[in-house]
């Protein structure tokens, strides 16, 4: 194919009168899925630094583009148009990057949509072109969606499971305005009837923040609500069975409490895995402490994002830091805080100072290093 569709034979069943609204239909939504496709396109290059999501988008514009011929365009009445006042008012918010997204794919899957059915009046290939473009953006909403849960996790470095609590909602809202971004439905005795009503409540809350959203034991529950993934135990389902109910694209959690789960966690495909408990906890009695030993394995071991857990507060924070762990998972310490947004924002402040500082020594001279004090 050229640089424009050649035209062989248009219309070819079309009463003469009816061409030029169906050339208008075609004119707009061969615009709206570009403008659609560029939106997605800008966050998929400057957003994520993906230059595959971006390549795909841009390929497709290119595509659509090639339909867009003089012959169409030749039809637009801009002025004429009764719809170019008409705006929805979702269009004039958007809570976040996520909503507007998933609003502009929406868009796209439309208009080419309308493509297909309109150009099958226009050109005898036209309806199979737009029909193979629409399934490669479903395809392209699906590996946008998982490359964006993925670079989440691997932003996170704090992670709340949540205990049974009377202000559950409150206490979960309160840590992610102190900068939560990532969150574990965790309830051992609830009945599924509450499970799945809470479940959505916090999953809403984490959409709302942008934040992860994961559910305890059960692939069946973040499934009901669209959770961004699952965290497993070593008694849990096992990760192959879960990714084939999950799909390629949700998280998938492991503890790990010694290298041989460990080894087996990340061979399995565990997105990222909980190491501990660090120290013993009353959140889970009866489990012997794996201790900072293996919080000092991990941190030279883990070939993924792994969140030290088990006892860690803000009083012992800096030990399990100095073991040399990047990321913490807290039940007791935020759930059962005072003030949960300032835990929260303490345990951040932490873990993003000693980000900056491992950076930094990773790039100055040892000597610089040592002579300054910057050991961690
Ligand atoms: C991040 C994280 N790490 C470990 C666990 C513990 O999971 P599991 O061993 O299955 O125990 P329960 O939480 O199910 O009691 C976790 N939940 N999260
Ligand atoms: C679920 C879990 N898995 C290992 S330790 C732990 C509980 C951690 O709770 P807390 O942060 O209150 O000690
Ligand atoms: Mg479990």
């Amino acid at each position: 194919m050229g640089d424009r569709y050649e035209l062989k034979k248009p219309f070819p069943n079309l009463p003469a009168q009816a061409q030029p609204a169906v050339c208008r239909i075609l004119d707009a939504n061969l615009d709206r899925a570009r403008e659609g496709l560029r939106i997605v396109e800008e966050w998929c290059r400057f957003g994520l630094d993906s230059s595959e999501l971006a390549g795909e988008c841009k390929q497709l514009r290119q595509e659509i583009a090639k339909w867009h011929t003089q012959d169409l365009r030749a039809f637009r009445d801009t002025l004429g148009d009764v719809g170019t006042d008409l705006s929805h008012p979702q269009e004039e918010e958007r809570a976040g990057i996520q909503q507007l997204l998933q609003a502009n794919l929406c868009r796209i899957e439309e208009a080419l949509r309308v493509l297909e059915e309109y150009g099958k009046l226009y050109h005898p290939e036209m309806g199979t072109a737009f029909k193979q473009m629409r399934y490669r953006i479903y395809t392209l909403e699906s590996n946008l969606l998982g490359y964006q849960r993925q670079q989440k996790l691997l932003r996170s470095h704090l992670y709340l499971v949540t205990s049974e609590s009377e202000n559950l909602f409150a206490v979960v809202e309160a840590a992610l305005q102190g900068g939560l971004t990532l969150v574990q439905y965790r309830d051992k005795d609830a009945d599924d009837d509450v499970r799945v009503e809470t479940a959505q409540k916090l999953r809403q809350l984490c959409r709302r923040y942008e934040a992860l959203f994961i559910v305890n034991d059960r692939v069946d529950l973040a499934l009901a609500v669209d959770a961004d993934g699952v965290h497993l135990g070593q008694q849990d389902l096992p990760i192959a069975m879960a990714r084939q109910l999950l799909g390629p694209h949700r998280i998938i959690g492991r503890s790990t409490t010694n290298p041989d789960e460990m080894r087996r966690a990340i061979a399995e495909g565990a997105d990222y895995i909980g190491v501990g408990p660090v120290y013993e906890t009353p959140t889970k009695i009866g489990k012997a402490a794996a201790g900072l030993e293996y919080v000092r394995y991990a941190a030279q071991n883990a070939s993924v994002p792994w969140f030290a857990i088990g006892g860690i507060d803000p009083t012992n924070l800096n030990d399990v830091l100095s073991a040399g762990a990047e990321r913490i998972a807290a039940v007791r310490a935020i759930m059962e805080a005072e003030q949960p947004t300032l835990v929260t924002q303490y345990f951040l402040s932490q873990l993003s100072r000693l980000q900056t500082l491992r950076a930094l020594k990773a790039h100055l001279p040892q000597s610089h290093v040592q002579s300054n004090n910057l050991t961690s």
